[in-house]
């Protein structure tokens, strides 16, 4: 007979400092794994505490209650015939590391550190976590009174080393160190190990699953293998959506895959059958893997010989066959906005205990996306539902403030959008029926509690303060009335401040005006290309609590809104009235609109979205100064001539750069996209420039010269 084995991978909803939350799902984890036959269990990273505790990583207690949880899980009996391997923060010798932690029965069998730590972008483990060095070393490690209490065993191996098994070898990795150049499964494929796993913390952008696929892939397609993978899955307290997407892989190929986006369940276990005699055979095929393996560096190795992952008394092995390939599933992009975001949105409502969202929503695309995000996020709460996921239903009934004897099953979203999603158009004089009318039809059509105010009052009010104050001369008026720059920006300020002024007292008072308790949580519409050039007014209606849409680009949300508008049919999300929004050109309505002038945000802005969408990745994804970003840009812009480009460009940095403060106000919101300038967490900057830029400015326009010289000559 083959050397057949069960295994399970997770997705687990963790939260960060959750250690009861954490624990239960953990436990619940291994015994779906144990209900299905599985004698080995792999979980995410530092799932013991969530992966977001960030500077509590610097807290003793944050490791002191990490082991108390292990504790938990040992002297609870779950852990006893299956081998459990645990993501958690270790101190060991006064430093801390970030560890997998493998228990079988009462045994600490290994604590293995991560190698290479993530330090990119969202990620600063370096922060808190020590990478382990010293690779060929297997230290003992002085396990706490908690464990020594329980199982009596006072130390464990502390570093690298494969788990030899019964019947077969096994080793872990953490994460990042499979994106590596240098990855540690490399050697472990050499040196014989079949089994590979990694508990990873990895979020969700926008087109990322594709390329953590092809690296699981790539991890045992050349030598052969079996590779789990485990991640979180949700909102563990932070702008970060993890997207779980657990799964198993055999010699390169996806044999079971977790759900990447998914409101059913906080506990979600990925179960393969796996033939380890396919692993020997794909290896003895490959003849070079065999000359590197013969002479491949040794790496430590614990013993575990009384454990066998292909236990033939395993009654659930005689009733299964092993894993076969599956078609992977990956989201289209405008899919994964209405999911991802939606998802986040879910967990962060029902975890803050808010008793639903209050939208601004201003017919224009950018609160309309945000509008038809939380649209998704009840559609998908009543399929869950449907599907008899009942703690969803509790979750629900709780978020609505129905009573603890409730018999409330939502089953059609738009209802349940008329408890949760409440939206307002705040109209001015500024404001043209056509907006008024698509925020109405919008609401509508996701069934959001509609509100349509005018907000001329207050407006009037502060103006006449002003007034009363400075004297009726110097009443400021609207360029087209004759007024200054000056006076024209301060009275379009000014509307913008006051809706958000209203919507926080709206989202206070909105449960209490229906007769329900809580608050509502005030929803932000900015996205990224505002946010890079500034035109928005700090502190106005795009500040809000949280924001879905803040890290994507108008260019996208154009596009989802294309997607959302179709039919549920044809897998859109059916809000037909968002074909008008699309069509119709952004702007801001805070002019008044004569007969020979409309305001418009790309007039206004002086640049196009989609320049704003070129000089977003070129400024990040690039790493582009103003330089580079000008050479590069004359190579592709070939309709516009060198100083053209140089203009914009210049133009670009000069906003940028004197703007660049908003950032640091944001909104948090929603990391979708690798070109955010989110300032408090990923794009890292000053926010006092220099905004004449002379330096580069001069260097640019020398470079003009010498290419405008360069064409004349070639011309002539
Ligand atoms: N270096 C610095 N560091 C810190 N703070 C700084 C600062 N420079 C100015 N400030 C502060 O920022 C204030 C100016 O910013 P802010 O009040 O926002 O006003 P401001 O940026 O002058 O004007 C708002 C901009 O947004 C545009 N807008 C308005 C309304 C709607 C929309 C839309 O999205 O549709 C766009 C409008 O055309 C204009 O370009 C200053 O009064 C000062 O308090
Ligand atoms: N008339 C309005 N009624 C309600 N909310 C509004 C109105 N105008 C603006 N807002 C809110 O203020 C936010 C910022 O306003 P701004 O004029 O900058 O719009 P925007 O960023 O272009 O977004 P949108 O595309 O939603 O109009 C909007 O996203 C919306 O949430
Ligand atoms: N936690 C980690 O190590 C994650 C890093 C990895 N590059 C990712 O984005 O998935």
């Amino acid at each position: 007979m083959s050397r057949l084995a069960i295994i399970a991978t997770c997705n687990l909803n963790q939260w960060a400092m959750d250690f009861q939350g954490n624990l239960n799902r953990i436990h619940q984890s291994i015994v779906k794994a144990k209900e299905k036959g599985a004698r080995y269990r792999v979980g995410p990273e530092l799932e013991v505490t969530g992966y977001g505790c960030e500077d509590h990583f610097l807290e003793p207690d944050t490791f002191e209650h990490s082991w108390e949880v292990i504790g938990e899980l040992i002297s609870s009996g779950v852990t006893e015939d299956i081998l459990v391997d645990v993501g958690l923060p270790v101190l060991h010798r006064s430093v801390s590391y970030n560890c997998r932690c493998l228990i079988y029965g009462r045994r600490i069998v290994l604590l293995r550190p991560k190698l290479f730590l993530a330090d990119d972008g969202n990620y600063r483990e370096s922060r808190w976590f020590r990478a382990w060095k010293r690779r060929s070393v297997l230290e003992q490690y002085k396990l706490p009174q908690v464990i020594v209490d329980i199982t009596g065993q006072t130390t464990c191996p502390f570093g690298e080393a494969i788990v030899e098994l019964g019947d077969t070898s096994l080793a872990v990795e953490t994460c990042e160190e499979l994106f590596t150049v240098d990855s540690p499964h490399i050697k472990y494929v050499l040196n014989g190990v079949e089994i590979i796993a990694n508990g990873s913390g990895s979020h969700h952008h926008l087109r990322k699953l594709d390329q953590r696929l092809d690296l699981i892939r790539g991890a045992t397609c050349k030598g052969g293998g079996v590779y789990l993978y485990a991640n979180q899955l949700g909102c563990d307290g932070g702008r970060l959506y993890f997207d779980g997407c657990a799964c198993i892989c055999v010699n390169g190929e996806i044999v079971a895959q977790g759900s990447q986006f998914s409101v059913e369940t906080e506990v979600e276990v990925i179960v393969g059958t796996v033939d380890l005699d396919k692993v020997t055979s794909h290896r003895v095929g490959v003849a070079s893997r065999g000359f590197q393996s013969a002479e491949a560096e040794d790496i430590s190795r614990v013993g575990l010989p009384e454990f066998r992952l292909c236990k033939s008394s395993n009654i659930a092995i005689y009733n299964s066959i092993p894993s076969q390939p599956i078609q992977v599933r990956i989201h289209h992009p405008m899919e994964e906005i209405a999911l991802g975001p939606a998802c986040w949105l879910w967990d962060y409502l029902r975890r803050s205990g808010a008793s639903g969202f209050f939208l601004p929503l201003s017919g224009g695309a950018d609160s309309s996306s945000t509008a038809a995000i939380v649209g998704s996020m009840c559609q998908l709460l009543c399929r869950a539902v449907q599907k008899g996921c009942t703690p969803v239903l509790e979750d629900i009934r709780r978020v609505c403030g129905e009573p603890s004897n409730s018999e409330y099953v939502p089953v059609d979203p738009r209802e349940l959008a008329s408890r949760i999603f409440h939206t307002c158009f705040m109209g001015t004089k500024n404001s043209s029926q056509d907006t008024r009318l698509r925020s109405k039809m919008l609401a509508k059509d996701i069934g959001a509690y509609h509100l349509d105010i005018n907000v001329d009052i207050v407006v009037d009010a502060l103006v006449k303060l002003f007034c009363v104050v400075f004297g009726q001369d110097k009443e400021p008026r609207f360029k087209v009335y004759g007024g200054s720059e000056t006076e024209n920006l301060a009275l379009q300020n000014i509307q913008a401040r006051i809706r958000m002024v209203i919507a926080y007292f709206f989202a206070q008072m909105l449960p209490f005006v229906r007769g329900r308790r809580g608050a509502l949580l005030v929803l932000g519409s900015a996205n990224v290309d505002e946010g890079l050039r500034g035109y928005l007014t700090k502190y106005d209606c795009s500040s809000a609590d949280i924001n879905p849409i803040g890290g994507i680009s108008k260019v996208d949300l154009k596009s989802f809104l294309r997607f959302a508008s179709k039919p549920l049919e044809e897998n859109g999300l059916g809000y037909t009235s968002l074909k008008s929004v699309v069509e119709a050109p952004p702007t801001a309505e805070l002019e008044p609109i004569t007969s020979t002038y409309t305001q418009t945000d790309e007039e206004d802005m002086g640049m196009t979205y989609e320049e704003l969408t070129w000089y977003g990745r070129l400024r990040k994804l690039g790493r582009c100064g103003p330089v580079s970003m000008f050479l590069y840009l004359s190579q592709v812009w070939k309709h516009l001539s060198v100083r053209q480009v140089a203009d914009k460009v210049k133009f670009f940095f000069r906003m940028y750069s004197m703007n660049r403060h908003k950032m640091t106000t944001l909104t948090p919101s929603y990391h979708a996209e690798n070109y955010s300038p989110e300032d408090n967490r990923y794009d890292l900057r000053p926010f006092l420039y220099n905004s004449r830029w002379q330096w580069q400015f001069s260097k640019i326009d020398r470079l003009v010269v010498q290419k405008e010289e360069t064409t004349n000559d070639i011309a002539h």
